[in-house]
């Protein structure tokens, strides 16, 4: 579904790649957490995956096109099979619920038809059937993000792609959104969710990929968010109580 060969991403004026000969293969159905401090390289990752960036070395495949040799006249088309939702929300505040959702259909061609009868299926899944009519200043922060990711998932995307869904949301609303998020995985999505909250990824002992400075420290099946199976001195920290 996603495989990454020795990929590595400099940005231009940057001393320090973002990711250093990164390798790794998702498989279809897999939730996937990418973990690691502020800078790490995570979502140069999803956004390597997305084809906003390219790398400067490696090959990257995603569900089964080989993302140096698409086109970009191409790049929209493979864009429709992957889903994105981002820590802000990033809904169109002059829009209803309903028409944020709509658009995205409308703006890849889909019939009025379609639209009125996939918005409102997809709103009742992330349970804001009630709320269809409303502008995202009326909604709480875990409503938003429900619309959202309801924006990202109405065209079933083979992928859905995560960065820090959370971040804005207290305890009980994120344990809400993943609950989401893990019904949508059920349903045979892939998801790779950026994360810093250490909760929840020890709580759903999920598949966890850790960046360091770019580099893959770690790939557990059943992870945590941190695991003593890391020579913590290994990776440059100088804390003298851990070494
Ligand atoms: N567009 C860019 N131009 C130049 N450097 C960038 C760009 N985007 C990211 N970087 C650099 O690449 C490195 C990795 O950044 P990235 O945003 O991928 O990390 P991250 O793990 O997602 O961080 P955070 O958890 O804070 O979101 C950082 O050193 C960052 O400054």
């Amino acid at each position: 579904m996603i495989r990454f060969d020795s990929v590595s991403k400099l940005y231009s004026g940057n001393t320090r790649p973002a990711l250093n000969n990164v390798s790794l293969e998702i498989l279809k159905g897999e939730f996937v957490f990418l973990v690691g401090a502020s800078g790490s390289g995570k979502s140069s990752f999803l956004r390597l995956v997305l084809k906003e960036e390219k790398p400067s070395q490696g090959q990257i495949h995603v569900l089964g096109q080989q993302l140096g040799t698409l086109s970009s006249r191409k790049v929209p088309y493979f864009r429709r099979n992957l889903g994105v939702v981002f820590q802000d929300f990033r809904l169109l505040p002059q829009k209803t619920v309903f028409d944020n959702v709509a658009f995205s259909l409308q703006v890849i061609g889909k019939s009025r038809g379609f639209i009125q009868e996939a918005v409102p299926d997809v709103l009742k899944m992330v349970g804001l059937a009630g709320k269809t009519s409303r502008f995202p200043h009326e909604l709480s922060g875990g409503e938003q993000q429900r619309v959202a990711i309801a924006r990202a998932i109405v065209n079933k995307p083979a992928i859905l792609l995560a960065d820090e869904p959370t971040g804005n949301l207290d305890p009980v609303t994120s344990a809400g959104i993943m609950n989401l998020l893990q019904r949508i995985n059920v349903g045979g999505t892939t998801v790779i969710m950026a994360t810093h909250d250490a909760g929840i990824v020890d709580q759903m002992k999920r598949r966890v990929i850790e960046l360091t400075s770019g580099q893959i420290v770690r790939d557990e099946r059943e992870g945590g968010y941190q695991t003593q199976a890391i020579p913590i001195q290994g990776f440059g920290l100088s804390n003298g109580a851990i070494q």
